[in-house]
Order: C-alpha cells, then sequence, then structure tokens
C-alpha cells in the first residue's frame, strides 16, 4: 500500500514550533518527534515499515521553553547532537516563566550567557526574530503538587492556577497577536484527566478543566484567521521528570496509579508526542475545538480517590423505599 499522502517526508519542514517545557518529559517527547528524532518508533533492530517511514520523516526548528535554563541547555544539546547533518531540523532554547505575561524588563540586545528568562511577550518576539514565523504553538509547560483541597493555600492554588491556566492564555493570546492572527497556525494545549474532578489536586483540575473550556473559545474566535486550537488530555504518563516533581511521595504516587489504568501499565511521553505532532500537522486540518483523551480509557474508570467508610451523609428520607433498602441490608436471620 502506498505511503499516506498526509504523512509524506518533511511535514513539518520549514516550520517554526515553539514547545513550553519542551526540554523535559512529554515536552521533549512532542519536541523530538517534530525534530525527526524518534527513535523510540522503532524496536531496536527492527525493519521500517514502508507506511511508518513517512511519518518518521518529519523536521522543523523547535524552541522549546521553560523556567530552567540548565536543564533546557542539556535537553537542546542531547537533542542537536541527534539531528544528522543532513536535517532541516534544528533547536533552540529559550528561558521563560510563562506566568509572565509582560516585558517587565526590555530584552537584552546583547548577546549575554547566559540567556536572561523572558516574558512570554519577548519569548514570542525573540522567536520571531530569529525564525521569521511561528507555525506551532504546544502549550505543554505546567504541573502541580499534590495535597488535599482543603490544606491548598491561596498562594499554590495561585501558583497551580497562574501556570496552567495563565500562563497557556498568555503564550495563545501572544503566539496569536503576534503572528497567528495574519499567517494562521496549530496551538495544541495538554491538559490532563480531570473529567470526574481531580481529588488530590483540585486546583490543577480547575485549571484545566478551564483549558479545555479556553480551547473551544480560541478555536471558535481564531478560526477566521485559519488558526486550530486543540487539546491533548493525558493518562497517568511517567517520566523521571515528572515523578520528581513529587519528591518522596513520587515512586509510591505513580507505581499505585497502575491498577487504575484499564492498560494496567502507565503511559510515556511518547504515546503523547504522536497525537500531538497530528493535531497539528495537516492530518488535523479538519480538527480544531477538540480534546483528545490520550489515557488507554482511564478517564471511564475507576478514580485513585478513596473514600473511607462513613456516617457523615444525610440520611434519606423516611418511607416504602427505604424500608424496604432496610430489610434488604438487614444481616441474614440465623437459623
Ligand atoms: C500519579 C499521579 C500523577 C497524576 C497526573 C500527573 C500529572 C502531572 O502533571 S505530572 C507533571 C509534574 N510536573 C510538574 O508539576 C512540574 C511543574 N511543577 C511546578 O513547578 C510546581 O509544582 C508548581 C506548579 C507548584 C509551581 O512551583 P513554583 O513556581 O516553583 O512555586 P513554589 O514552589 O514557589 O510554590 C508556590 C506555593 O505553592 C505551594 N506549594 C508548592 N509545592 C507544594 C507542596 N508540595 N505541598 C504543598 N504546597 C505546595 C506553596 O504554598 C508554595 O509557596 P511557599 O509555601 O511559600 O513555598
Ligand atoms: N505526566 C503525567 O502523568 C501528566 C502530565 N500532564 C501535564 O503534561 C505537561 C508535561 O508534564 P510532564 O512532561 O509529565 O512533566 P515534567 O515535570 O517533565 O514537565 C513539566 C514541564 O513544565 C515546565 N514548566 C513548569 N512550570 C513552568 C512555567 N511556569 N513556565 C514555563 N515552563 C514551566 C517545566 O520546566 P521548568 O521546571 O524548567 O520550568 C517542565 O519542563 C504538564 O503540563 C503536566 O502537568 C498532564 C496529565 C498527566
Amino acid at each position: 500500500m502506498a505511503a499516506s499522502s498526509v504523512f509524506r517526508p518533511g511535514l513539518f519542514n520549514n516550520k517554526v514550533a515553539i514547545v513550553t517545557g519542551g526540554g523535559t518529559g512529554i515536552g521533549r517527547a512532542i519536541s523530538n518527534e517534530l525534530l525527526e528524532l524518534g527513535e523510540h518508533r522503532r524496536p531496536k533492530g527492527a525493519r521500517v515499515p514502508r507506511g511508518a517511514q513517512s511519518f518518521k520523516a518529519q523536521s522543523c526548528c523547535v524552541v522549546i521553553s521553560s523556567r530552567k535554563l540548565e536543564r533546557l541547555e542539556k535537553a537542546a544539546e542531547e537533542m542537536r547532537e541527534k539531528i544528522p547533518p543532513s536535517s532541516p531540523a534544528r533547536v533552540s532554547l529559550q528561558p521563560c516563566n510563562i506566568r509572565d505575561e509582560d516585558e517587565v524588563s526590555a530584552p537584552c540586545r546583547r548577546p549575554v550567557l547566559p540567556p536572561p528568562s523572558l516574558t512570554v511577550k519577548a519569548l514570542v518576539s525573540s522567536v520571531l526574530k530569529q525564525f521569521g514565523r511561528i507555525d506551532y504553538l504546544v502549550n505543554n509547560g505546567g504541573g502541580q503538587f499534590s495535597s488535599p483541597a482543603e490544606h491548598i493555600s491561596s498562594k499554590g492554588w495561585k501558583a497551580v492556577v497562574d501556570t496552567n491556566l495563565t500562563g497557556t492564555f498568555h503564550c495563545c493570546k501572544e503566539v496569536y497577536a503576534a503572528w497567528m492572527k495574519q499567517n494562521g497556525g496549530a496551538i495544541v494545549n495538554i491538559i490532563a484527566d480531570m473529567w470526574k474532578g481531580f481529588p488530590g489536586m483540585a486546583h490543577t483540575g480547575a485549571a484545566r478543566a478551564a483549558v479545555d473550556n479556553l480551547t473551544k473559545s480560541l478555536a471558535i474566535e481564531w478560526a477566521s484567521s485559519g488558526v486550530r486550537v486543540n487539546a491533548v488530555a493525558p493518562g497517568t504518563i511517567f517520566s523521571k521528570t515528572a515523578m520528581e516533581n513529587y519528591k518522596e511521595l513520587g515512586p509510591n504516587l505513580f507505581k499505585r496509579s497502575i491498577p487504575f489504568s484499564p492498560a494496567k501499565r502507565l503511559g510515556v511521553p511518547e504515546e503523547i508526542s504522536s497525537t500531538v505532532c497530528f493535531l497539528l500537522s495537516p492530518a488535523a486540518s479538519y480538527i480544531s475545538g477538540a480534546t483528545l483523551k490520550v489515557d488507554a480509557g482511564q478517564s471511564l474508570y475507576r478514580s485513585m480517590w478513596e473514600i473511607p467508610d462513613h456516617e457523615a451523609w444525610p440520611a434519606a428520607p423516611e418511607g416504602e423505599n427505604l424500608e424496604a433498602l432496610r430489610e434488604l441490608l438487614k444481616p441474614p436471620s440465623k437459623l
């Protein structure tokens, strides 16, 4: 069978992407995939099937951006080492905290080492200066800590909502205003499995549900500019950095979550990046305002949150149904 005409070689050539949180975990897998560095697609020693070759043959300029310069530098270095000399792919890094919208201080004009952490506005203008276009934005940078809602401080709530909701909004708005409004483009927002609420991480549940809704609003408002806006909602995805975020709780948290996946295993970042790249690509040219759950059905299955047995619930109204229920629950009489 002929290779799909959509996943043709060079699909992302000459395109420019910003991937927030692009140096670790899911963001790194997305960047790798856009840069054609996806050796994960093929088991070691296996021959590349004909149709699959086309999906590998993508490449573009990827700007990875997050707060921690060292992590970005290490990731960019490792990616550059893997880019074959013949490939048009390029990777660039830019420290930026997506919570900072405005240009609080003007970006440095002379080359400085290390590069300064930019605001979102400055990030976007620096990418445009360097590459001249922004075709794709992946709002992947984000996260949270685990805590029962009653113990989340106002500062902690704000940190999580500012990062995941407001940070995503800043990036969408700035990229749209500076480039996509006139030139079109595609945006993918990474959210989470918050479809049954997110007990234990209520702040992120609220923020991600809001991004799900924001995705729909922007998809409609920006359709007339040729901008597609979609979201991906991952299930529980293992990476070292994701686990380390939860400090000493991390290993147990991830291990404990395995039985709650219908797949009976955790996902890995490469199982998210393929969907993100699909949504960015022309293969998704008629998809906008959609959220794709990439969770092996986790969102349809059981919650990790344990509700202890209790008698605190308000009593049911008296009547024949309650009487019948009591009868049903009576311990069997001994013979
Ligand atoms: C198996 C279960 C997994 C479920 C699904 C997984 C989903 C994932 O998303 S995994 C990816 C995990 N990766 C990340 O979360 C990376 C990014 N995360 C962060 O940067 C932080 O978690 C952040 C979102 C809280 C932001 O951190 P930062 O800007 O550095 O803010 P601070 O550390 O200064 O904290 C501000 C404020 O927040 C409260 N707080 C922070 N951590 C905790 C904690 N562990 N417990 C309770 N409260 C916390 C606290 O109020 C902080 O202020 P101070 O008290 O003044 O420090
Ligand atoms: N792993 C999972 O099970 C799931 C993950 N997700 C979400 O997917 C995304 C990627 O997570 P994952 O790869 O797993 O975990 P990681 O911890 O590896 O990735 C989080 C990334 O976000 C960046 N980041 C965090 N805060 C900011 C900020 N204020 N400004 C810019 N960048 C920031 C971090 O870099 P730095 O610290 O340098 O800023 C890091 O690169 C996150 O939004 C996460 O919440 C959603 C559902 C499930």
